[in-house]
């Protein structure tokens, strides 16, 4: 196993040893000891999966407001996506800046996402399963979320945005300036 950091400081992307035979492959998709030795000391304490049918479906940005804040640790188990990190800290001097990474089933990469940043996702295939570890449960109330669009962070998602497939929810998230 072994990580690339990104653009900003925090989030890092994981690539699982994979072992490939004639009956497929093995790899080993996260192991407590090395994650906290080359990643972050962190621990998980739920397991999340979610399906999305169509191609451009947009999940996101989403967040836990402290003291729910989350790291996650997100893969496909199925298809592909184009997944984003926002920085929302608001004391950071990458605060709304972003970094993205495809992750694919095919290739197992893993994307690591620290606490203090917002999460969503295009969906590249149709069928795509996603499934995230998370290091805080989860809390309704601490549920919290940017405008996937907001022309302030100006993601550069892979479709054009009035085709996005969105929750109601997502179609009326506010704006990053709501945030300070
Ligand atoms: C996140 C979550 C949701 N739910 C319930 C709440 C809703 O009744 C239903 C669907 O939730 P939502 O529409 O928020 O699901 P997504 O749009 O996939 O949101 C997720 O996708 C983005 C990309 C994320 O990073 C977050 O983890 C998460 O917000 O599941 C739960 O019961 N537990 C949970 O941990």
């Amino acid at each position: 196993m072994r990580y690339e950091s990104l653009a900003i400081e925090g989030p890092r992307l994981v690539f699982p040893k994979t072992y490939r035979d004639h009956r497929g492959y093995f790899f080993e998709a996260f192991k407590q000891g090395w994650f906290r030795e080359n990643i972050a000391d962190v621990s998980f304490v739920q397991d999340n999966q979610s399906l999305s049918h169509q191609v451009g479906t947009i999940r996101g940005l989403h967040y836990q407001a402290p003291p729910f804040g989350q790291g996650k640790l997100i893969r496909c188990l199925r298809g592909s996506i184009f997944d984003v990190a926002v920085d929302i800290r608001p004391d950071s001097s990458t605060f709304g800046k972003w970094v993205s990474a495809n992750l694919t089933a095919a290739g197992g990469e893993q994307l690591w996402i620290p606490e203090g940043f917002a999460h969503g996702f295009c969906t590249l295939e149709p069928d795509t399963e996603v499934f995230y570890k998370v290091t805080n449960v989860y809390s309704q109330t601490h549920d919290k979320g940017v405008a996937f669009d907001d022309p302030v962070i100006s993601i550069n998602w892979p479709i054009p945005l009035n085709s996005a497939v969105l929750s109601d929810k997502d179609r009326l998230q506010p704006p990053l300036s709501s945030l300070r």
